[in-house]
């Protein structure tokens, strides 16, 4: 094919290429699969080169390499794939949902319609009191998995409730809350941490575990530091901080 053929369809196939490896990047960029995946990189160029020099012995065990590689890349970027995966499937989640939003089609779970006011209230005043809190609120994809690794609870949201189970001697304290639709699910939950390396040092691990959980899942994060008493909104890998209650309000309508 000369350069003359270049057709519509080759500049669509570039420019979708470019962006799955764009996407690809803002998801590894701040993780040790980076350096995974440069070296994989500098191995493939150095297969090339070889090739093109014809270095018979070097160009057979690299390719050899490469052979097995697809199947160990698979391996070491398990977690990786299964977000991009994610974030392909519901990356249209918020804009489908003020599409149904606008014709009126959603059902019962529009989170829209639920008063988070008890949840704000609670916040507020953990955030006084420096009691450390985390809450999660589930979005598309389910959180079951994670809410039975804590206590149950299935209660309407209160912020008398969500207060006691983060009161600094309460026995299920430690670990996340996980809201679904009006009700608490469950308490004491543990989510998994965020493997990013280049994180404030003043965040710990409840920061950590906020972040994880929307690197996982399609769901809106709210920490309260017991440091600092400063709530963080986190949503889709990205951190909101200093949350003013009025800012909470907002990002939860926009849940
Ligand atoms: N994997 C986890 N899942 C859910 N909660 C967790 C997890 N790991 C730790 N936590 C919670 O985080 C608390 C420890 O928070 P830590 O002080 O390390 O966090 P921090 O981000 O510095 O927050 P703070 O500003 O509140 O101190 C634990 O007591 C526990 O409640």
């Amino acid at each position: 094919m000369s350069f003359l053929d270049f057709s519509f369809l080759d500049l669509i196939d570039i420019l979708l290429v470019a962006f799955l490896l764009y996407q690809l990047y803002r998801l590894i960029k701040d993780t040790v699969a980076i350096n995974v995946l440069i070296g994989v990189a500098a191995i493939y160029l150095v297969w090339k080169l070889v090739q093109a020099l014809q270095m018979e012995l070097l160009s057979e065990i690299l390719g050899q390499f490469i052979g097995v590689g697809v199947i160990a890349l698979v391996i070491v970027f398990q977690q990786e794939i299964r977000r991009f995966l994610l974030m392909i499937g519901s990356t249209n989640f918020t804009r489908r949902k003020a599409l149904l939003r606008f014709w009126r089609i959603q059902g019962d779970d529009d989170t829209s319609l639920i008063d988070y006011s008890d949840l704000i209230k609670a916040c507020g005043s953990m955030a006084r009191s420096k009691i450390g809190a985390l809450i999660v609120i589930e979005g598309d994809s389910k959180l079951g998995f994670y809410a039975s690794t804590g206590t149950p609870i299935g209660a309407q949201i209160s912020a008398g409730l969500l207060e006691s189970i983060f009161a600094k001697n309460s026995p299920l304290h430690d670990g996340a809350v996980i809201v679904s639709g009006s009700k608490i699910v469950a308490a004491g939950c543990i989510l998994p941490l965020t493997e990013k390396t280049n994180l404030p040092s003043r965040f710990g691990l409840r920061h950590r575990a906020a972040l994880g959980i929307s690197e996982k899942a399609n769901a809106l994060a709210i920490v309260v530091s017991e440091e600092t008493g400063e709530i963080s909104v986190v949503r889709n890998d990205h951190f909101q901080n200093k949350v003013s209650l009025d800012e909470l309000k907002l990002a939860l309508s926009d849940d």
